[in-house]
């Protein structure tokens, strides 16, 4: 049985304890930025063109070398534990079972080596630039062991932003989820709650290296030879600095919703990042995808590929493995008809005419 999106997220709404919860859905500052992308994304009507062969349709892509049933990955999300007793290992099953692509956060609560055996598909992993590198080598190393393909470095966050959510529940993770890629010393000030404070607000505070400037990009770049995409570009011109200083993709995103609070939400900002790297390495759009054809709008703005967030955790909820495959079934089928009453039987067929409302405000080209 198909089942909606919000009924996934009305079984882990009601299944998860409340803080747990306000973790997930909340977002920083006045949450303005929980609804602006979904806002936007909704402003951008279909244009679609008719008497074309779409007796099949093939949803299917490659990004950065992998092999992708659709144009979809999960977002890298912190402690899946919260969501379901085998975290990461069931969420890496599920990707794997619906062919996406599923992003790994060095938050993750099972460790690097269990997901990889988990996992039928490709995996990235994501990083934030903590002060400590030897902690950051140590696990690049160990994810490029495990297979790992690329990693994602979060240029949002150099400090967790206010989430009021959080703070007024004194959010800490609960004993028994932790962060077990860490070391302990790296993780302590992550449990432990405050009351109107969260923890891991604190404990970014005091591990992120919120020094780090384009030029440290080359450490990164000497540590490993996998492919470093930066998560969180919003602009041209950081889309063009990102370009020369070597990056291999770029993710647009507002971090759900959840950091810089008052911003241009992604979809708007899409546009101008795909201009401003001009081909030279693939952009994924990230944020506020809800339906197969948020993939087709993406598409037609210039994106490469779409990453999911929420959705997915709510599937994991619903029910481990089988909730996150369904959840992305769910996108990829919606996708597939979106295809096929688009007249667009491949994903190369998406362009800029397959919209008729420019939402960054300049006319599609
Ligand atoms: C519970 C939760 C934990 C997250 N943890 C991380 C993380 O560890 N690293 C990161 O780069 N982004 C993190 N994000 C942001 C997501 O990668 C992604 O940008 C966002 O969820 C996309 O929006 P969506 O939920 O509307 O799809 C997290 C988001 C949520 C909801
Ligand atoms: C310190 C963990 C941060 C997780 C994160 O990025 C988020 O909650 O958005």
């Amino acid at each position: 049985m198909v089942m909606a999106l919000h009924t996934y997220e009305a079984a882990a709404e009601e299944r998860l304890p409340g803080p747990v919860w306000d973790f997930f859905a909340g977002g920083s500052g006045t949450e303005s930025m929980l609804t602006a992308g979904r806002e936007a994304l909704d402003r951008v009507q279909l244009r679609p063109r008719c008497m074309v062969d779409v007796s099949r349709c093939d949803p299917g892509t490659d990004l950065l070398g992998a092999r992708l049933a659709a144009p979809l990955a999960v977002a890298p999300m912190a402690y899946h534990q919260l969501a379901h007793p085998e975290g990461e290992v069931a969420s890496a099953r599920g990707a794997g079972e619906a062919g996406a692509l599923l992003t790994v956060s060095m938050f993750a609560s099972r460790a690097l080596e269990d997901i990889a055996a988990a996992a039928s598909g490709p995996l990235w992993l994501q990083l934030y630039w903590l002060r400590r590198r030897e902690v950051m080598r140590d696990l690049i190393r160990r994810a490029e062991a495990a297979g790992f393909r690329a990693l994602v470095l979060t240029v949002d966050a150099p400090r967790v932003a206010y989430r009021p959510r959080d703070a007024a529940n004194g959010f800490a993770v609960p004993p028994g989820v932790r962060a077990v890629n860490l070391s302990t010393e790296v993780m302590a000030a992550s449990h432990g709650s405050r009351s109107g404070e969260s923890a891991l607000a604190r404990h970014s505070r005091e591990q992120f290296d919120a020094s780090i400037t384009w030029e440290d990009l080359a450490w990164l770049r000497e540590v490993t030879s996998l492919p470093v995409v930066l998560k969180g570009v919003l602009t041209g011109e950081d889309a063009e600095l990102a370009v020369k200083h070597g990056v291999s993709g770029l993710i647009v995103s507002n971090h759900g919703g959840r950091q810089l609070d008052f911003a241009r939400s992604a979809p708007e900002c899409l546009t101008e990042v795909v201009d401003a790297v001009g081909g030279s390495c693939p952009v994924i759009l990230d944020g506020a995808i809800r339906h197969g054809a948020d993939l087709a709008k993406a598409l037609c703005m210039g994106a490469d590929a779409v990453m999911l967030g929420r959705p997915a955790l709510w599937g994991l909820a619903h029910s481990g493995d089988a909730g996150v495959a369904g959840v992305l079934r769910l996108l990829i089928d919606q996708f597939e008809e979106v295809m096929a009453l688009m007249g667009a039987p491949t994903v190369a067929d998406f362009g800029r005419s397959g919209i008729a409302y420019p939402v960054c405000g300049r006319l599609p080209s």
